[in-house]
């Protein structure tokens, strides 16, 4: 039995027929460490089951960020938890797809590393207009292959998702919706209201109906699970490197990282 009470990182909330699924921890710009993911699945797994969910909503709390990415402060080498690289991110990346309901991912601000993915891997997303969004994986040392790159491409187009994996850079939430990555942009003041619109709107759609979109949605990029779940077996012998620590290090010390030495 899932006590919604008892989490830590994470906060639950029914709002009409959708579930909120908030990351609370702002100070750290909604980074996730293992007990984070835990309790996101735990939530999924609430809302996939209650029968007055129509909606799944995904979110950070505060305005600074939608998510972070892996926390780094709790990342020496692997994270701090079960699963291949100490955190069972998989097994969250999975039950997005999989839950039968459509995912929204309202991104009010920094969605940035497996935050980005995250907002990839939900069905819709809806960004305020203050939100910036992009990847840092090889400025820290890690790579999330699979959903993180073959997914992003199915959305941006092959030599967009390479420039954002490769350059690092960040995009306003206007530049996303451009590019494909969020399918609406509104006014920061406005973004809950726009949201509940959604929301309302899915509750009154047939269920089996949006179901069987989700499911026939997934199955033409279904085998980029096998991707990911190799990618991922991948970056458990990366994080044990010195070039990988060497990312998450400058982070923490808030310097720029010096890979040179490691290129081949
Ligand atoms: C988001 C930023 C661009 C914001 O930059 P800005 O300069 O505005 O602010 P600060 O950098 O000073 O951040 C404010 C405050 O928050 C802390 N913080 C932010 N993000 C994190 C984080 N991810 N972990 C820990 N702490 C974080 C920061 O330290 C500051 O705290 P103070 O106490 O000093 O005030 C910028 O912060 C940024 O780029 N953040 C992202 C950092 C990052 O490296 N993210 C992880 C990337 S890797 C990843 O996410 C990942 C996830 C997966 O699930 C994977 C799965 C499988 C394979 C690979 C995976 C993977 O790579």
């Amino acid at each position: 039995m899932i006590d919604p009470t008892t989490f830590e990182d994470v906060i639950y909330e029914k709002r009409n027929r959708a579930a909120w699924i908030i990351i609370n921890r702002p100070k750290l710009y909604n980074a996730f460490r293992a007990k984070t993911i835990e309790e996101l699945i735990a939530a999924f797994k609430l809302a996939a089951d209650d029968k007055g969910v129509s909606s799944v909503v995904l979110t950070g709390a505060g305005d600074k960020a939608f998510c972070t990415g892996g926390d780094q402060s709790a990342h020496e080498g692997q994270y701090d938890g079960r699963g291949i690289v100490g955190l069972p991110i998989d097994e969250l990346q999975s039950i997005i797809r999989d839950i039968p309901k459509p995912v929204i991912a309202r991104v009010n601000g920094f969605a940035i590393g497996g935050g980005n993915v995250f907002a990839t891997l939900c069905d819709l997303t809806i960004a305020a207009d203050t939100a910036k969004m992009g990847q840092v994986g090889p400025k820290v040392g890690s790579v999330d292959g699979g959903w993180g790159t073959a997914l992003l491409a199915r959305h941006v187009g092959d030599k967009k998702a390479r420039e954002i994996w490769y350059l690092n850079e960040q995009y306003t939430a206007q530049q996303a919706l451009e590019m494909g990555l969020v399918n609406k942009v509104v006014p920061a003041a406005e973004l809950d209201a726009a949201v509940n619109a959604w929301t309302d709107t899915i509750g009154e759609r047939s269920p089996t109906a949006l179901a069987l979109a989700k499911r026939s949605f997934n199955a033409d990029s279904e085998n980029i699970r096998g991707i990911s779940q190799m990618a991922l077996n991948a970056v458990k012998l990366f994080y044990d490197t010195a070039e990988s620590k060497e990312g998450v290090n400058a982070f923490t010390e808030k310097r720029k990282p010096d890979f040179h030495k490691y290129v081949k």
